[in-house]
Parts: C-alpha cells; structure tokens; sequence
C-alpha cells in the first residue's frame, strides 16, 4: 500500500499508529478532517487478517465519519480508531494504555464504544482520559436513536422510490439483530410491516420472532427475498459483486457503516439495477447525533430535531441524484464535501477566491 498517496488520495489529516509491548497493544487512529470540528469516532477492536485491512478499515471509516457528521450538519470531524486484537486478548490494562494516546491527543479526536468492545471496556479507557462519549445513561446510548434515524430514513425511501406514504404491509428484511436492528424491527412492526430477519446468533432471531411474529431465514438466504426493503444492520461490505445480482428490493436502508464492497463499484450496480440506496453515513447519523448532543449538554429536543433532519436530508439526496443522473452516493458525497468546503472558505477567505 503506497501509504502517503492513500492518505493525501482519501483527504486525512494525520494517522497515528501506536504501539506498547508491555501491555502489547497495536492500534491506528485515523484522522480525516476537523474542519466542521474535533475529529469523532468510536473505537473498534478487531482481529484483522492483516495490518493493512486495519488500517484501511480506519481509513475508510473516518472518512465516512466526516461525511455523516457534514451531512448531518454536526460541528464535528471525522475520525475512526482500530484496535488490532482478538476479543479474547481484551484487559483492563489494554484499554487504560489505548486511553493514554487519546489524552495524549488534547482532544482533536473523541472516541466511544464500537464494535467488540462493552460499556465496562469504555470505562476503562475513561480512567485514563476525558475524550470519550456515549457511556452515559442519560440519552439511552446511541443504538436506539440510530434505529430511529433508519426508520425515518426508510420512509423517506418509500416516499422518494414509489411516491407513496404507506408503510403497512410493506415487507423488510432485517440483516443483523444487534443494538440497533433489534430496535429497528420495533418500529416497523409499530407501523405494520411485514419482518424477515437473519442473525448468527440463533438467540437473537427468536427474540425477535417471538416479540414482533418475525420469519427467521439463514444468513445466505437473506439477500434474494421477494421483499420490498432491505436493510443491512451488521458488518459491513454486504453489498458486493456476489450479493447485489440476487436482491429483489427496491430500497436499501440500514445501520451498517461501509455496507458497499467497493463505493464506485457498487453504489453504480444498484443504481443500474434501480435500487434506491440510503448512503449509509446519512441514514445512520442518530448514534453520533446522540453521543455529539450528550457531550454538549443534552437537549432532547434538539437531539429529537436533528434526527427527524436526516428524513428531509435523504429527500434532498434522492433529489439532486435524479437531477444530476448520479448515484445516491455521489450525491451525498457532494452535500457533504460542499458543506465542508464552506466552512473553510468562510476560515480561510482566500479559498474563496
Ligand atoms: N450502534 C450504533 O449506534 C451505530 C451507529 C451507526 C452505525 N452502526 C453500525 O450498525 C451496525 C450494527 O450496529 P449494532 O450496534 O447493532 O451492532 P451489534 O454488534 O449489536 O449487532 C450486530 C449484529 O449482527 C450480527 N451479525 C454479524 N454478522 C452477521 C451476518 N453475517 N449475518 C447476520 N447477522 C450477522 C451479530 O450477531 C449481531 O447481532 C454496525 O455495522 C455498526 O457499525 C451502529
Ligand atoms: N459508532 C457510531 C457513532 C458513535 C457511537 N459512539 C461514539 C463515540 C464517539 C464518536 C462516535 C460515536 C457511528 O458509527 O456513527
């Protein structure tokens, strides 16, 4: 990987590698841009098949932080940080070394809780410094308002895909019933839609059949249902060369982060193929609105507001996508690199010129 060029090629600002052999830990934050404000991202901790699939995962992730944050209209930046471990590798000690290079970065990066890490793991990182969010109980933690910003975005789909309003009886195939997909089935079958749901854990899935009468399929079968929305809520790169031939659904909505394989590639088959995509960092905004609001002084109510935003949002990105004959994600790349644009030039006059 030729590392500078990736680097200027993807627009980041610095990417920290740290290293400690006693505790051994390895991990990489990466920072994309502060130009909206401090650099947030939740940390992740993973057993990558390689250094370099960590670090593009951190990479990719930051970037897609700057967007949700600009898109969302967030006074912050995009950064993303990537523990390289096995769960089973995880100690307090870990944690409490991980939160020292945070301190040591005076703030330009605010991290939280991400994939394989818990509540308690945070804490331990907490110890060790103040740039962390989204461990209080005050707003009901990120997951539940992430479901909330899905939902609404997923009305915004129907509305924009078929010119309808109605949402009963519409049926939704629920990829991944973790934190925020679980939530998410709660509000569809509030509003009477039919639940196709898939989960690794078989525990999960039954959960879920028996609170809201969902069908349980197997992970594999999940893709090519005859159902009308799709909704990817558990890793990421689900959308790719093998799975999007065998969709039959005309929106895709979900909570996952980087849910295309490759972003050109894919975000170009769905749109031959007529799908409607809800950019991911647009649709899944609710958690960083959440924990951004939380470390402010939470407002419910402006909170609640700048949830119910990523409705109009996807609207108008559904909008200028259909204007200008470009994909969803170009279209949402562009509202949040203007954004961003903005901010520097009312910075820096002379980038107006
Ligand atoms: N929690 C938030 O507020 C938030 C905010 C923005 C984005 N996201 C993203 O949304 C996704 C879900 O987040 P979460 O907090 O619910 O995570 P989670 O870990 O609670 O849930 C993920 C679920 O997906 C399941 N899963 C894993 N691989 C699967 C597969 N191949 N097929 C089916 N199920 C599979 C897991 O068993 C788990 O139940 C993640 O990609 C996360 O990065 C979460
Ligand atoms: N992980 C969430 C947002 C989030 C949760 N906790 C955090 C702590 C800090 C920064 C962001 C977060 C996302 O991908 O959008």
């Amino acid at each position: 990987m030729l590392l500078f060029e990736t680097v200027r090629e993807m627009g980041h600002e610095q990417v920290i590698f740290c290293h400690g052999k006693n505790p051994d830990i390895k991990a990489i934050i990466a920072i994309h841009d502060r130009t909206l404000g401090p650099a947030m991202g939740a940390t992740r901790l993973f057993p990558y098949v390689s250094e370099e699939a960590a670090l593009k995962d951190a990479l990719r992730l930051s970037r897609g932080m700057t967007y949700k944050a600009a898109c969302a209209n967030i006074p912050a930046g995009g950064g993303k940080a990537v523990i390289i471990a096995h769960p089973e590798q995880k100690t307090p000690e870990l944690f409490r070394a991980y939160g020292r290079f945070i301190e040591g970065l005076n703030g330009r990066f605010i991290t939280g809780q991400d994939v394989n890490l818990t509540p308690e793991d945070v804490r331990s990182i907490r110890k060790e410094t103040k740039y962390v969010v989204g461990v209080s109980e005050k707003s009901g933690g990120p997951a539940p308002v992430t479901a909330l910003g899905v939902f609404l975005g997923i009305k915004a789909a129907v509305e924009s895909h078929w010119e309808s309003q109605e949402l009963k009886g519409l049926k939704v195939a629920i990829q991944g019933l973790g934190n925020v997909g679980k939530n998410l089935c709660h509000h569809l079958h509030e509003h009477g839609m039919k639940l196709y749901v898939t989960d690794v854990d078989t525990a999960k899935t039954e959960e879920v059949k028996q609170l809201f009468g969902a069908t349980v399929v197997s992970p594999k079968e999940i893709y090519a249902l005859d159902v009308d929305i799709f909704a990817p809520c558990a890793l990421g790169g689900m959308l790719n060369s093998e799975t999007i031939p065998l969709l039959k659904a005309g929106i895709i909505a979900g909570a996952a982060n980087n849910q295309l394989g490759d972003e050109q590639i894919h975000s170009q088959m769905l749109t031959q193929k007529g799908i409607t995509y809800c950019p991911d960092y647009v649709i899944n905004a609710g958690g960083l609105i959440n924990v951004y609001n939380e470390m402010i002084g939470y407002n419910e109510e402006k909170a609640f507001q700048q949830v119910h935003n990523i409705y109009d949002t996807l609207l108008a990105i559904f909008d200028i996508a259909k204007q200008q004959k470009i994909t969803t994600n170009d279209a949402s790349k562009q509202l949040a690199e203007d954004r961003i644009m903005n901010a520097k030039k009312s910075k820096i006059p002379e980038l107006a010129a």
